[in-house]
């Protein structure tokens, strides 16, 4: 099976084995070039930005392992230029999806503003936009100094203070049953042996991202959580509301079915 995973630090935990796991043929790449590879079904099941799994009726949830945070993440920030009630304009990183959605929703929920887009792309810094805000995800939002901007966003942690809600960014998704079938129990073991090897991880990912294993590992260990639970459900139905409210997704009614995940069991009643 042709499986995309994301290749930042925070989805190592999920991956860790799974390169070696029978019949996964595995490709990492960006979270939005992902999306766009499993919806021109290049790959049979990814990683992709939540907001695709909930902007599209026929994608499923594949696993309850996820990319989430139950407050600061870290590595998802919006750095403002000006105050965030007077932004007309934001450059968004080109490889994200679920946080340029969230920002959006937050900026029209919290002040009516519905701003200009404009993509960051992945080779430029946020120096090279012309924007009153730039939103940041992955390895290189952990490193964005704070000092030069009028106000910084952890992304985790607006959201749960608006919502009191954790945040799903990324999920594994899939177009059919039997995918799901065949995948839940793979990608649920992966993710169990990431997260039993975190301090390992972190002293092998850690150094070539610039980053000290200390830091690298309380970042997996406290600022990450990879299972989604019934707070994170309710966190996914809560934010396809909003996105849907603002038309950055269609509205579906049947999204509960599609992100069920009591998998496992026989398909025949669900
Ligand atoms: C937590 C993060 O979540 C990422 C954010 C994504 C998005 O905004 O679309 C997609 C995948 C995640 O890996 C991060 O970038 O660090």
């Amino acid at each position: 099976m042709r499986v995309g995973a994301v290749r930042y630090l925070n989805s190592k935990p999920l991956i860790h084995g799974l390169a070696g796991a029978d019949g996964v043929d595995l490709l990492l790449d960006l979270p939005s070039r992902l999306a766009d590879r499993l919806a021109r079904r290049e790959l049979d099941g990814a990683l992709i930005p939540t907001i695709e799994l909930l902007a599209d009726p026929e994608l499923m949830l594949v696993s309850d392992a996820c990319v989430a945070s139950r407050g600061p993440v870290r590595s998802v920030k919006t750095l403002f230029r000006r105050p965030p009630r007077e932004v007309q304009k934001v450059a968004l990183d080109e490889g994200s999806r679920t946080s340029a959605a969230l920002l959006r929703v937050l900026l029209y929920n919290r002040f009516g503003i519905r701003p200009e887009c404009i993509s960051l792309p992945i080779g430029s810094g946020p120096e090279s936009v012309r924007a009153d805000a730039v939103l940041l995800i992955g390895d290189r939002a952990m490193g964005a100094d704070p000092g030069q901007y009028a106000e910084v966003w952890d992304m985790g942690a607006e959201w749960r203070a608006w919502t009191g809600l954790p945040f799903v960014f990324a999920c594994w998704a899939a177009w059919s049953g039997a995918t799901r079938e065949a995948l839940a129990g793979v990608l649920g073991r992966a993710r169990d042996a990431g997260v039993a090897s975190l301090a390992q991880i972190a002293e092998a990912e850690a150094p070539p991202l610039g980053l000290l294993v200390g830091d690298a590992l309380e970042y997996l260990t406290h600022s990450l959580h990879f299972r989604i639970e019934e707070e994170e459900l309710a966190a996914m139905g809560r934010f396809a509301a909003y996105a849907a409210e603002l038309g950055l997704i269609p509205h579906d009614p049947n999204l509960p079915r599609r992100l069920r995940t009591d998998y496992g069991r026989p398909t025949a009643n669900r």
